[in-house]
């Protein structure tokens, strides 16, 4: 399969005050299209910073990185939000809805900004919340809010979903549940997901697990037996 997506040598440094931490020391990994990944380490290992610079609300402080045919790290602040806007479908641990808006709307919202938007009513309805669509955040559980956020990122048709810790806030069946929707998503429309989590667990589900330890890649595996979330046991 084709490359999509190319570390070479990043590095993240963040500066507080006097200290200097290295969040990011020398990264180097690649994705193909189409492919499941997960993200795997220890609180602090460098996983969201990852995440962040590969969906460009962070830069590097050197390195390089690929998406497609573009280097990102040599994007201007105008180009990188672009980016963010037309090729990004971020899920975070907090679903991070409008609690103004209801489902429906807080999916249209996310669309409007994109050059080829998915309809968001058919989203909502493969993510299972057709009757909710009218639904504020404050009447959804933290399960449906997830499927919201998903159908939310998902249809603005990106070229990448970026997930961080999506079942983070979640019971163990409700975030199952979602793992399965982010697998069922990947294996229908052959969307990239990459997915950072702290539980090595789930890691039978990837196409490729990446795992980070102390800002550096410890390893890197394919997995030629993917297996489906309702398989998987913790
Ligand atoms: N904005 C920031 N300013 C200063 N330091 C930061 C910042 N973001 C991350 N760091 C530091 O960089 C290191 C890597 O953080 P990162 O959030 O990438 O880790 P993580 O593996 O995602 O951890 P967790 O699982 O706890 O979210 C940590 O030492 C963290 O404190």
């Amino acid at each position: 399969m084709r490359k999509l997506i190319e570390f070479k040598n990043v590095t993240k440094e963040y500066q507080i005050g006097e200290v200097n931490i290295q969040a990011l020391a020398g990264v180097d990994f690649s994705i193909s299209e189409g492919e499941f990944v997960v993200v795997l380490g220890a609180s602090g290992a460098g996983k969201s910073t990852i995440l962040n610079i590969l969906g460009g609300m962070d830069t590097a402080s050197s390195g390089q990185v690929f998406v497609g045919d573009q280097e990102i790290t040599g994007f201007s602040e105008k180009k990188l939000t672009a980016y963010r806007a037309e090729k990004i479908g971020f899920v975070f641990q907090f679903y991070n809805l409008i609690p103004n808006l209801n489902a429906l709307e807080n999916v249209e919202f996310a669309t409007e900004v994109c050059k080829n938007p998915l309809d968001p009513k058919d989203i909502l309805d493969q993510v299972g919340l057709q009757d909710r669509i009218k639904n504020f955040p404050s009447q959804l559980s933290g399960g449906e809010q997830q499927r919201v956020a998903i159908a939310r990122a998902v249809a603005k048709n990106p070229l990448l979903l970026l997930c961080d810790e999506p079942t983070g806030a979640l019971d163990y069946v409700t975030g199952k549940s979602v793992l399965k929707l982010l697998q069922d998503l990947n294996q229908e429309t052959k969307k990239c997901v990459v997915l950072v989590t702290h539980n090595s667990a789930i890691a039978p589900m990837a196409d490729k697990i990446i795992k980070v330890k102390s800002g550096r890649i410890e390893s890197i595996t394919l997995n030629h037996e993917k297996q489906s979330v309702e398989g998987i046991e913790w």
